[in-house]
């Protein structure tokens, strides 16, 4: 790994008018990595994703991304330097296509170095299939797993270093999930990192390569996922001094 993150938070804190969501975070996303950050309703993952990409502006602290200052950089400045958020509802351009929801996005895709592979429509459709095959319909009339597709699409096309994911699995069956999730994989091979704001902690662990858990706006725990018990993970999650079950 890389000794200087490709995303670094330091002493982040964001909020909405008088509430305070984030209390000075520090948190870090190394290139090729994914991370999940969990934690429960409310705990302030979505704060910090939107706050990542000028959606919730930062009250104090800084975010850096690729050793640049990102803190007051404008939301739609950010994909061309290879950030790009699915964010949680997903948020199409209804009445258009498959296909248009997808090259709308590529206008503001990052310029790519000689020899690096460009995530394309067809690299996209290798990816996902049955939105090749829907690439000609509206997109609310695709299914809502299949929607969340071509919303992982309209990010991959900026040609992102890192995706971050706002809750990609939430309301939709577990087999879409499933189908879903196989291809997080495939995106961190082809060199993006990922950093995935999830629920269900069991798929998240499984899924990354580190976890971090929010409590109340702070980080309370950050490991290798493979090397954090179920307990301490329940603890971070509740909090320190409530039973676990
Ligand atoms: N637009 C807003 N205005 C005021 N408060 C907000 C706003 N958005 C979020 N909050 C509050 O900020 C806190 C953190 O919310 P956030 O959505 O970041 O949590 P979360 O961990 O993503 O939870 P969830 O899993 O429910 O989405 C919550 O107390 C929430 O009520």
């Amino acid at each position: 790994m890389n000794s200087s993150p490709l995303l670094a938070a330091r002493a982040l804190s964001a909020g909405y008018g008088d509430f305070q969501a984030l209390f000075s975070v520090d948190f870090d996303v190394f290139a090729g990595e994914v991370v999940a950050l969990i934690g429960a309703n409310g705990a302030g993952k979505s704060t910090m994703l939107k706050s990542f990409v000028g959606l919730v502006p930062i009250r104090a602290g800084t975010v850096t991304f690729d050793g640049r200052d990102i803190s007051k950089m404008p939301a739609h400045a950010l994909a061309s330097q290879g950030l790009a958020l699915v964010p949680e509802g997903r948020r199409l351009f209804r009445g258009m296509t498959v296909e248009d929801n997808l090259r709308v996005a590529a206008d503001r895709a990052r310029r790519l170095p000689a020899g690096v592979p460009a995530w394309t429509l067809e690299r996209l459709y290798d990816l996902f299939p049955i939105l090749g095959e829907r690439r000609g319909q509206a997109v609310e009339k695709l299914s809502g797993g299949q929607q969340q597709m071509v919303a992982i699409g309209r990010a991959l096309i900026t040609q992102p270093k890192l995706l971050l994911c706002d809750e990609i699995s939430l309301g939709l069956a577990p087999r879409v999930i499933g189908e879903i999730y196989a291809m997080l994989p495939v995106i961190q091979q082809s060199g993006t990192a990922i950093l995935l704001v999830e629920q269900d902690v069991t798929l998240a662990s499984r899924s990354s390569n580190r976890i971090c858990c929010l409590l109340e706006g702070r980080i309370v725990l950050s490991g290798r996922s493979s090397e954090i018990s179920r307990e301490a993970i329940a603890k971070a999650y509740f909090g320190v001094g409530h039973e676990v079950g």
